[in-house]
Order: structure tokens, then C-alpha cells, then sequence
């Protein structure tokens, strides 16, 4: 028996940091939104221990990878001897502010509480992620959301209309932690108008989510990376109706009213060697 399961990607729609806390981490408020592209995770119940073969990605495939930590975890709560084979076929850039690896670890916290019958209710589960990584508990809940705290603290948000996406993501990866401290060291950009952005998701008004886009990371990691700003204006040029850096890049994503809009601006994008991808907006459905 193999169970297979998806685990998507994320883009932030606004990003803004509102001091740094304590701990060290820094206090966020961001709009999050899953999108159609995914990683492919194939489960095969093992009489004991945990395996993992990593196909498509320059990933860890041992004990760094946050699938094999994921998977961990939860056999420590399983409380019997329990086993499972992973595969995990890649397909979401690395290191590129698309949430890649916490999408993973979310996928493989839930697929396993089904699988081995742990049935840990969701709050626990979202508890667990948040171990992992400040994205982990955004991944687990998917769809439109505001992100609060280092990114644990969740409210659903009513669904993102519908739009196609133009992901930009340059040969090089970015250290999420580098693009905080860089972020210290110049605290700069535009804020993001958090309430104006979920009143425009709200009226399902895709000009209104364009004109609110802005992430306060991206002036960071463009200080690192200057040739982000010249793939976000290449990406207005070929015909994106807004442009952002998602997370802490480097990914670049361009806003379209739908996929096939997605796949023209695709198309048109003069590539100077970064890997483009058309895709959309995805939102569950909830009963
Ligand atoms: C940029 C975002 O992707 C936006 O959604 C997140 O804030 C980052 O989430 P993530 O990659 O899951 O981050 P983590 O794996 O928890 O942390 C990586 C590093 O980023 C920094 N970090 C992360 C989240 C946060 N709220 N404040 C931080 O300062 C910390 O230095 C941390 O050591
Ligand atoms: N399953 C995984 N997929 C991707 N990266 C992983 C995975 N497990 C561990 N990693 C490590 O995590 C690091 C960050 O990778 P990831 O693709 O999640 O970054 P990201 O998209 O920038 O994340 P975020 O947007 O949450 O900051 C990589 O350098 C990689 O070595």
C-alpha cells in the first residue's frame, strides 16, 4: 500500500515585521497564501524505522532533511514500534522563500497521524509544526491566512480569489536567516497595508491585491542580491499585473488574473537563466 500526498507551496501577499523578539526571532504579520505547486510525498508502511529517498532536489535525504525530523517526531507519539518508507519527489525550488521544506514537514506530520492512527487533534499537530519551522503551522491549515507571532499564531482568512502566478526563482538560494539580519542591520521598504490587503482578498478584488502587495524583506535581500529587482521588472514588462518577492526570496512571484494568463507572461519572460514556472492561487475546499 503506497499513500500519496501533496505538499504545496506558499507565497506571502504582504510581509511585515513588527520588532524582533526575545528570542531572538522576529515578531511578523504576514498574509500567506498556498499555491497549486506541490511536492509529492509517497508513504509505504514499513514494519519498523524511518527511510527517506529524496528524487529531484538538492535537498538533505538523512536526518536534516525536516521530512525524516517530521517523521520523527511523530513515531516518538505513535508509543509503538512503527515504521515507514518515504519518497520524496521535489519539485519546489529550494532555499527560495516558497516554504518548500515546511510544506514537506506539514505533509508528513498529518500524513502520518492518519497512517499510524495517532490521531492527535489539530491544535497539537500545529503545536508540533511549529517545532520544525515558523511556516510548519501555516502549511498544516493551506489557504489564505494571516500569520502572526514568528508565524505560528494563525487566523484563517476568507479564500484568495482565483489568480494565476508567474514564479521567478534565480539560480542562486537565499539563508532565511540571513535576510533577517540583514533586515537588523537596514530596517527599510515599503510597509505593507495589512488591514487594505485582507479588505481587498475579502471583496475578491484581484487590482486591489496587486496594489497592496509589499514585503519589508525584500529591500534586504535585494541588498545581497541585486539582480532581484531587475527579474521583478522584467516580469512587469512581460506582462505581470504586479510584482513581489515572496518570504525571503529570492523568488520572485508576478501576479496574473488566471493560469493561462500565467503561462502568456511565462512565455514572454526574457530568462536569463532562472527557472520560471506558471502556476495559481490554491485554496481547499472546506466543508
Ligand atoms: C520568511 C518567512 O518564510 C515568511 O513566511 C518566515 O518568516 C520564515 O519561516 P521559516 O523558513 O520556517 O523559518 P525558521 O526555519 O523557523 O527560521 C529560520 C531562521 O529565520 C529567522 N526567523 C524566522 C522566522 C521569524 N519569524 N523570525 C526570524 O528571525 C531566524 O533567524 C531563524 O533561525
Ligand atoms: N524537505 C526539504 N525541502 C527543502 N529543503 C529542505 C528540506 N529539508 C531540509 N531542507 C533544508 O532547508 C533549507 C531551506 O529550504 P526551503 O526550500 O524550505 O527554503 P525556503 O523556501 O526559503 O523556506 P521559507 O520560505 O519557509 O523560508 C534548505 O537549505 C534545505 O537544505
Amino acid at each position: 500500500m503506497v499513500i500519496k500526498v501533496y505538499a504545496r507551496a506558499k507565497i506571502n501577499l504582504t510581509l511585515d515585521v513588527l520588532g524582533k523578539r526575545p528570542d531572538g526571532y522576529h515578531q511578523v504579520e504576514t498574509v500567506m497564501q498556498s499555491i497549486e505547486l506541490h511536492d509529492c510525498l509517497e508513504f509505504t508502511p514499513l514494519e519498523d524505522g524511518v527511510s527517506l529517498t529524496v528524487a529531484g532536489g538538492e535537498v538533505p535525504s538523512g536526518a536534516d532533511n525536516l521530512v525524516y525530523r517530521a517523521a520523527l517526531l511523530m513515531r516518538k507519539l505513535a508509543g509503538d514500534k512503527k515504521g515507514i518508507s518515504i519518497k520524496l519527489n521535489k519539485n519546489i525550488p529550494v532555499a527560495a522563500g516558497l516554504g518548500g521544506g515546511s510544506a514537506d514537514a506539514a505533509a508528513t506530520l498529518s500524513a502520518l497521524n492518519e497512517i499510524w492512527g495517532i490521531h492527535l487533534p489539530a491544535r497539537d499537530l500545529l503545536s508540533l509544526g511549529e517545532k520544525l519551522g515558523s511556516d510548519v503551522p501555516f502549511c498544516l491549515l493551506g489557504g489564505t491566512a494571516l500569520a502572526g507571532g514568528r508565524g505560528e499564531l494563525l487566523e484563517s482568512l476568507p479564500p484568495c480569489p482565483r489568480m494565476g502566478l508567474v514564479l521567478v526563482k534565480p539560480s542562486f538560494g537565499v539563508s532565511t536567516a540571513s535576510v533577517y539580519r540583514a533586515y537588523d542591520s537596514c530596517p527599510s521598504g515599503k510597509r505593507p497595508g495589512t488591514v487594505a490587503m485582507i479588505k481587498a482578498i475579502g471583496e475578491r478584488d484581484i487590482d486591489c491585491i496587486v496594489q497592496n502587495l509589499a514585503n519589508v524583506l525584500e529591500i534586504a535581500t535585494i541588498s545581497m542580491h541585486p539582480e532581484i529587482a531587475g527579474i521583478k521588472k522584467r516580469l512587469l514588462e512581460a506582462g505581470a499585473l504586479g510584482v513581489l518577492m515572496s518570504g525571503s526570496g529570492p523568488t520572485v512571484f508576478g501576479v496574473t488574473a488566471d493560469l493561462e494568463a500565467a503561462r502568456a507572461v511565462a512565455d514572454r519572460y526574457p530568462n536569463c537563466g532562472e527557472r520560471v514556472l506558471a502556476t495559481e492561487t490554491f485554496n481547499p475546499e472546506r466543508s
